[in-house]
């Protein structure tokens, strides 16, 4: 157990990432108190049975009251509305961050209304699962994954460094970039990968010659890994593609011009065509495994933090 970075951390949100942050906070002892704020009295409820916190509340306001640190883990179309609840109750000096999956509409959400005398530092671990709510957090989550920080300019180092030194603390490897970058390298990285999966597995289940039993019985792992991108969080992704709609919808441009290609080649029967793209693709596979990145969601991370090395 290592000493508490933080004497009270606040936790508005405690679905899957607000969970994994409690439960390694917990086991870290990186906090005095954890106080758990959610907007439903069951998930809080909830929270209280897995004992995720020190303290519980339904409002965020009230919970954020002698926060050192106040991290906010809900779907990024809730921003606002958190911001405009806590901002007149913040500490001076508190650190404010997120884990939203798009940055520049969490800062335009946020920002305004956070107060001179905080510390706001928009944030994004790269580590997650389909799964949601407080039961499908674990510790270990952030272990060897990045944590992307998009700080503002004139963003106090000090803050910083405490903020980078927590995620550290919790596994995390640590980058900045300016929000709209973020935005963009998730798009391609994150964002179509899910809009994608959630297409096809529409296509086969609207497809009338051939059954939803057959797609089933059959489903190669293939289309079963697409099912599980496919089976995440409704309200966080339509979140996700409403709130970054312009770097997704430039990729999707991309996409569909690449797919019209394909298309193209594949009724052409241009061979060498489809031959030279899989296996330009190839090698961007074996790029990802020689750098270590090749992380499989099932297994990632299960291990206790109190095992690393
Ligand atoms: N699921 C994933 O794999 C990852 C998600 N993220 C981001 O983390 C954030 C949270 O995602 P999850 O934990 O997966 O979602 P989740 O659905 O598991 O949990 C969301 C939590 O926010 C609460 N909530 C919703 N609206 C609220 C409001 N207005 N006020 C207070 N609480 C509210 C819900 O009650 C729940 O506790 C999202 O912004 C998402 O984009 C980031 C990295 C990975
Ligand atoms: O489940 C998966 O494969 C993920 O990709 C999880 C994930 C979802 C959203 C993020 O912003 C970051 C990670």
């Amino acid at each position: 157990m290592m000493t508490a970075m933080f004497d009270r951390i606040a936790l508005i949100g405690i679905g899957l990432i607000g969970s994994s942050i409690a439960r390694d906070v917990k086991e870290l002892g990186l906090a005095r108190d954890v106080v758990v704020s959610t907007r439903s009295a069951d998930t809080l409820k909830r929270a209280e049975e897995l004992a995720l916190g020190t303290a519980y509340e339904l409002s965020a306001a009230d919970a954020v009251r002698d926060a050192d640190l106040v991290i906010v883990s809900v779907p990024v179309g809730a921003s606002e509305a958190v911001a405009r609840q806590i901002a007149p109750h913040l500490k001076p000096g508190a650190i404010v961050t997120d884990v939203g999956s798009t940055k520049a509409s969490v800062i335009a959400q946020m920002a305004p209304h956070m107060p001179d005398n905080v510390h706001f530092i928009p944030g994004h671990p790269l580590a997650g699962t389909e799964k949601s709510g407080p039961d499908a957090g674990f510790t270990g989550l952030f272990q060897g994954r990045w944590c992307i920080f998009t700080p503002l300019p004139g963003t106090d180092a000090g803050a910083l460094a405490t903020l980078r030194a927590f995620w550290g603390a919790l596994g995390s490897k640590i980058d900045e970039m300016d929000p709209e970058h973020h935005d963009k390298v998730l798009a391609i990285v994150s964002h179509l990968p899910h809009i994608i999966a959630y297409n096809i597995v529409g296509t086969a289940d609207d497809l009338e010659t051939v059954t939803q039993s057959e797609v089933i019985k059959y489903s190669a792992s293939g289309f079963r890994d697409f099912t599980r991108l496919a089976a995440s969080d409704p309200t966080m992704w339509r979140d996700v593609c409403l709130h970054n709609k312009d770097a997704i919808l430039e990729m999707l441009a991309r996409f569909s011009e690449d797919l019209a290609y394909l298309q193209r080649a594949i009724r052409w029967g241009e061979g060498d065509k489809l031959f030279d793209l899989f296996t330009r693709t190839r090698a961007i596979r074996r790029s990802i495994i020689e750098a270590g990145q090749d992380v499989d969601v099932p297994d990632f991370g299960r291990h206790s933090l109190e095992k690393k090395a």
